[in-house]
């Protein structure tokens, strides 16, 4: 059994400024669920800034949401900033596998920064790994689990990171170590933003451990609220009680509902 007692008191009791880079049409869900999680998001993009945002914060997570020529000199001066300034950075390559542009930019951040978790879903992960395109949009095709554990864990030795990969059930490995998960609900993937809501508190938990725990528990905080939330009334309400849940969980109900193997 995992325990996440220790890591989230941490979390509840301080506040780390995690700045987010993330596309526009996330960014207030992923801001909201930093604060209920007593965290506190900064959103700075602007190139003249963002070096000293960065310096000041706890953690530099990258989401390659929505990309622009200006949002790309501003994702820049943050890598540089994180790599001088000894922040953990959280690459989330949202549409790797749809456009070379983005699968070329994801594949040169992992080769020239210190990127300490790359986390995407099954179809941006493959894509990385076989730097080619599989889809033509930003969500996940059907690939055989078995494969994707492969890929992640070849891909966490080959850049020295800790590589997620999003789904029906998540891979999270090290290389050496790999945990599967297996909580969440079939109607997270039909709420836009819930994978860029993930990178922000897999960003905000890392900071405060850097390991695999703190990863599975941002995961299981979403996957667990998730399986929680109001499912019979309609798509937006299942959102609000999404946000509601993740406000209110605790520790506790994460041991007691966490589904998962170490492989
Ligand atoms: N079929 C599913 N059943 C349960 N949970 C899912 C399913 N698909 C995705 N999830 C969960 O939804 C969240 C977002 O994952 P995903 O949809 O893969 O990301 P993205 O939005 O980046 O494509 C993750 O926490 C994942 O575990
Ligand atoms: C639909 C869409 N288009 C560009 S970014 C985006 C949202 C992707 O968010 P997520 O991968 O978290 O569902």
């Amino acid at each position: 059994m995992i325990n996440f007692d220790d890591i989230f008191k941490q979390i509840k009791e301080s506040t780390h400024t995690i700045h987010a880079i993330v596309s526009p049409l996330a960014s207030n869900d992923l801001a909201n669920v930093l604060l209920s999680l007593n965290q506190a998001p900064i959103l700075a993009e602007y190139y003249k800034e963002v070096y000293e945002v960065t310096k000041n914060s706890h953690a530099l997570l990258i989401n390659l949401g929505t990309l622009n020529q200006s949002k790309l000199m501003g994702i820049k001066e943050g890598l540089k900033s994180a790599k001088e300034n000894n922040i953990p950075i959280i690459l989330d390559p949202v549409g790797a596998s749809a456009t070379k542009v983005r699968l070329e930019t994801s594949l040169y951040y992992l080769k020239n920064y210190p990127i300490k978790v790359l986390k995407g879903n099954y179809s941006e992960i493959y894509s990385i790994y076989h730097k080619k395109l599989t889809t033509s949009g930003v969500d996940a095709k059907n690939i055989a689990k078995e494969e994707i554990i492969k890929i992640c864990q070849d891909l966490a030795t080959m850049y020295n990171t800790i590589v997620v990969a999003s789904g029906k059930e998540d891979i999270i490995s090290d290389g050496k170590e790999t945990l599967l998960l297996k909580n969440g609900s079939p109607l997270l993937p039909k709420v836009t933003g819930t994978g860029c809501i993930l990178g922000g508190i897999i960003a905000a938990a890392y900071s405060f451990e850097k390991n695999l725990n703190a990863i599975a528990l941002a995961i299981s905080i979403l996957n667990i609220g998730a399986e929680l939330a109001i499912k019979d009334k309609g798509m937006a309400t299942f959102k609000i009680s999404l946000l509601d849940q993740i406000s209110l969980i605790d520790s506790k109900t994460i041991e007691e509902r966490i589904i998962y193997e170490k492989l």
